[in-house]
């Protein structure tokens, strides 16, 4: 019997013990930011309803940071808003091996578009080391890194509770800062330093595989057509995250593609 494409993804899955990735597409970025930024509210405060608290790993890019815009707008709505911001544990999938105030940190741009406005805590905002930060070299502030995220780890695990881990993708397959074909593919730490990124700037901190595929949840955040056939090859049976390594990526319990149109369009395609 011959599955339809969607089925074979869902049996590989299966097999594999991984959640079936569920893929949400709206019509165009602004509407995708939109939508991701309500589900995000909703999501971490169900976790708060759950656990008092709710933790979140934040990407940086052009999707990963409209969508915190859009959850400070919702923030600004107090009707709409759900979440007690000063409960929310806030971690970084990446971070760029540049000077604190430098624009392109991932910290600084989240800190201006959602956690300041918000008003999360400082001792809640868990940034990756700039370069700058007193750490002579990328791998002591990833080691520093992975010693906070067990720190916060219940019973001496290596890892805290994250209920949500967003990623965005790069075109050529890439998430947080691991890039295809590179060490940090198969680096088997929490967190890792990654040097020579194809992808300005070069030298940059980044969680690994085993820290991304425990969170509960991992939302991958695509727009554009330039992201169309990394998409589909990532979703296709078959791709390994050496060649691609957004196919490597899965939540615990779940795994969110949330692409608008455009990042949408080569699916149909996939097998
Ligand atoms: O370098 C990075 O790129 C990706 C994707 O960024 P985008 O602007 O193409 O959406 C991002 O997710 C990652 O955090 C960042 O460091």
């Amino acid at each position: 019997m011959t599955l339809p494409p969607g089925d074979r993804i869902a049996a590989r899955r299966a097999e594999e013990g991984r959640p079936v990735p569920d893929v949400v597409v709206e019509p165009d970025a602004d509407r995708l930011a939109r939508a991701v930024a309500t589900a995000l509210v909703a999501r971490l405060a169900a976790a708060q309803a759950v656990h008092g608290t709710a933790s979140v790993v934040l990407t940086g890019g052009g999707i990963g940071t409209a969508v915190l815009e859009r959850v400070a707008d919702l923030v600004r709505e107090p009707a709409r808003e759900r979440v007690d911001w000063t409960a929310v544990d806030v971690w970084w999938g990446d971070e760029r091996w540049v000077p604190a105030d430098d624009d392109e940190r991932n910290e600084l741009g989240a800190r201006r578009a959602l956690l300041d406005p918000a008003g999360v805590p400082a001792e809640r905002v868990h940034a990756m080391p700039a370069s700058d930060a007193g750490f002579a070299e990328p791998e002591d502030a990833a080691a520093w890194y992975a010693e906070q995220l067990a720190a916060a780890a219940p019973d001496g695990g290596s890892l805290p509770r994250i209920d949500v881990l967003l990623l965005g993708m790069g075109p050529e397959g890439h998430v947080a800062s691991i890039f295809p074909g590179t060490p940090a593919v198969s680096d088997e730490r929490t967190v890792v330093a990654v040097r020579d990124c194809p992808k300005p700037p070069p030298t940059r901190v980044s969680l690994g595989f085993p820290a991304i595929n425990a969170a509960e949840e991992v939302w991958l955040l695509v727009s554009g057509s330039a992201k169309a056939p990394a998409v589909a090859r990532a979703l296709t049976a078959g791709t390994t995250p050496d060649e691609l390594p957004a196919a490597g990526v899965h939540g615990r319990r779940a795994t969110r593609w949330l692409l608008d149109a455009e990042a949408a369009a080569e699916l149909d395609g996939r097998s």
